[in-house]
């Protein structure tokens, strides 16, 4: 289980593929999102923590698009509801096959974890169970924007009185002066992460066919009109942030 540091967009590429989340990225993938996503740690953490108080008896908790699962670590480490358990699903065989690796190794290093599933499948074929729990930490934004609306309506008919879904993205900013600057202060981040100008503009180019973020009042709008009753931001750094969106 080696990860490395991230180098994939380093050389000059005379064409820059769309990005995909193949065996490439999978190797770099815990490198990448912590210094590229600028709160990373403390959302993933504190997902757990907000999870422990949504959580119910005999229930699911799910991790919709979960990398590498680290969100499904943290629900581990904090949930202790009776009787849950987490379905963590991604429809990159990469992503699974490594996910189910660093889940075995979370298990024998503690006790008493929650039982957990690891799905490769497609969030927006799957069936889902009764839920006190959804997460979507960054997944949305790589949904095509006309299937989001459906997909956030199937989560909240899943969820149970008292749970929550929890949606993590990264955001477009309706104020044109307000998106410049925290599009530049993002890069910034990145540079003090020690990205490149090449690595910084070759990677925008990647991901701006496959990933495309909504504003916030896009969000909010879209989950109440889901059927959600009331959306809660709780983190935001610069251009990302955490909203809390109740049933
Ligand atoms: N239709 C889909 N069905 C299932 N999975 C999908 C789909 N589309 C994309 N994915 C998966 O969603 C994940 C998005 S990364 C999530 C980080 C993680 N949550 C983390 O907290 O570390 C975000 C990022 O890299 O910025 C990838 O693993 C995709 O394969
Ligand atoms: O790198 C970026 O600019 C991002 O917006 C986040 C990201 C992180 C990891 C994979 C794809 C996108």
């Amino acid at each position: 289980m080696s990860h490395d540091p991230d180098h994939l967009f380093a050389k000059p590429l005379p064409h820059v593929p769309d990005f995909v989340f193949n065996e490439d990225v999978v190797r770099v993938f815990p490198d990448m999102i912590k210094r590229s996503v600028p709160g990373y740690p403390t959302i993933v953490e504190n997902i757990g923590v907000l999870a422990a108080q949504f959580a119910q008896p005999d229930s699911c908790l799910y991790d919709l698009g979960c990398s590498l699962g680290a969100v499904t670590q943290a629900l581990r480490r904090h949930v202790k509801a009776d009787n849950c358990r987490v379905i963590a699903v991604d429809n990159s065989a990469a992503m699974t096959t490594r996910c189910n690796e660093y889940l075995h190794a979370q298990d024998s290093m503690f006790q008493e974890l929650l039982p957990v599933s690891v799905i490769e499948a497609d969030i927006l074929t799957l069936a889902f169970e009764p839920a006190s729990l959804v997460a979507l930490n960054f997944t949305l934004q790589f949904i095509p924007p006309e299937q989001r609306p459906a997909l956030l309506a199937r989560i909240r008919q899943a969820l149970l009185p008292g749970g929550a879904l929890i949606l993590s993205e990264k955001l477009r900013f309706e104020d044109e002066q307000e998106h410049a600057l925290l599009t530049d202060l993002h890069i910034a981040f990145k540079r003090a992460n020690g990205y490149s100008e090449l690595e910084i503009a070759q990677k925008r180019s990647a991901i701006e066919n496959v990933m495309k973020p909504d504003s916030l009042e896009t969000h909010r709008q879209r989950l109440l009109d889901a059927g959600f009753s009331k959306v809660v931001p709780w983190f935001q750094c610069l251009n990302f942030a955490s909203l809390i969106a109740l049933p």
